[in-house]
């Protein structure tokens, strides 16, 4: 079995690198946000994220191919906002010159920085090894100041065998639980910011996100649920992402009286893993949406090492070989091994009820 070894510390220091960026951005007032042509947002820290990321990926393993979500046509006519995120990029370095040499040093020049955002265009699938790429995951937590992750999962074959999430407005300390304000970014700099990984078939870990080299890891592991009534379940802060409705219901039907935590972001596949929370449901409010791969890969691995089980609302594994889209899919069911059977009755029932 390979051990992914190398890629797992590209991949850590590539988040974390990647993260200090994202943090001035969350920190300014003006963060650069343009709107894309589905109308959701994008801002200077997705963009200069995705290059800084792609950059060490390729420095690293040059015929590796990426799926990024973000493209830097829009940049190439936008001078200002270019060299608004020139000037982030350029200035962002961990504080370990070991680790920035790991990841191949500064990216050399702006066309270099938008030739990196652009090499995020594979179409992904079932051969070779392709990586997973959500500069910013829950750009709308990033601008109300919730939560986000940086996002980053290898896939080898169309099956994720590395995943990193960086999450820098969780807390540090795995047993805090999750209350209804978890999705609001607590104001407090001290003691946050997570860094999350997994490696098939080896476990998840957490360790402070950092800013130099990387911290002391952790394994994490989902919680046991003796009584499902008192489970915590998770789900998105926007309504459009997700059916709040549906969720409700099922949680009645679990007998779950404790209102939902709303969170953004792969967060949510992180909170349940470290055992935080129980339960994450993503209940499709439209029909004809496909998932994207990335933002369902590294949570997905992540989950699955901690001790969970994730699929979709049918019962199938979440399939990451059908190219960018998780387009054989449906929503998504994260729960412990031993209770995701029961959550997914429960889901189904509900859907059934509805038709
Ligand atoms: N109609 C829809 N259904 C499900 N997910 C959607 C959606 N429209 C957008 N999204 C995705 O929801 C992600 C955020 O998830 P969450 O609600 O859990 O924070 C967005 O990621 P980005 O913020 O990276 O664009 C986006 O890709
Ligand atoms: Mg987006
Ligand atoms: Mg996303
Ligand atoms: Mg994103």
């Amino acid at each position: 079995m390979a051990s992914y070894s190398k890629e797992l510390e590209v991949a850590q220091l590539a988040v974390q690198r990647a993260a200090i960026l994202t943090r001035k951005v969350f920190h300014e007032k003006a963060k650069g946000t343009i709107s894309k042509d589905d109308a959701s947002p994008v801002t200077i820290g997705d963009f200069g994220a995705q290059a800084l990321i792609i950059h060490a990926i390729k420095k690293n393993f040059p015929d590796d191919q990426v799926v990024g979500e973000e493209e830097a046509s829009s940049l190439r006519e936008n001078q200002k906002l270019r060299d608004q995120i020139w000037a982030l990029v350029d200035g962002t370095k961990l504080k370990d010159p070991e680790a920035e040499k790991i990841l191949g040093g500064p990216i050399e020049s702006i066309d270099a920085m938008l030739d990196a955002i652009d090499a995020g265009n594979s179409a992904g699938g079932n051969k070779g090894r392709i990586w997973a790429l959500d500069p910013i995951d829950g750009t709308k937590g990033f601008l109300r100041g919730g939560q986000y992750a940086v996002c980053l999962a290898l896939m080898v074959d169309g099956d994720v065998k590395v995943g990193v999430l960086g999450c820098p407005n969780l807390p540090v300390d795995d047993s805090v639980p999750l209350t209804a304000e978890s999705g609001i970014d607590q104001t407090d700099a001290e003691g946050k910011g997570v860094l999350f990984a997994a490696v098939s078939g080896q476990g998840a870990t957490s360790r402070p996100l950092g800013i130099a080299g990387l911290g002391k890891s952790q394994p994490i592991q989902m919680k046991e649920v003796k009584d499902i009534s008192q489970a915590t379940f998770c789900e998105s802060v926007e309504a459009g992402h997700s059916s709040h409705g549906d969720q409700f219901e099922i949680s009645k039907k679990l007998g779950i009286s404790k209102p939902s935590v709303r969170m953004d972001s792969q967060a949510k596949y992180a909170s349940i893993a470290r055992g935080a929370g129980d339960i994450y449901l993503r209940l499709p409010v439209r029909a004809d949406y496909q998932e994207k791969i990335w933002d369902h890969a590294a949570g997905d691995l992540i989950v699955r090492e901690a001790g969970g089980e994730v699929t979709d609302t049918l019962g199938r594994r979440l399939d990451f070989s059908k190219g960018r889209t998780l387009a054989e899919n449906k929503g998504v069911v994260a729960a412990p091994v031993a209770v995701h059977g029961h959550v997914l009755s429960a889901v189904k029932e509900v859907l059934a009820a509805k038709k």
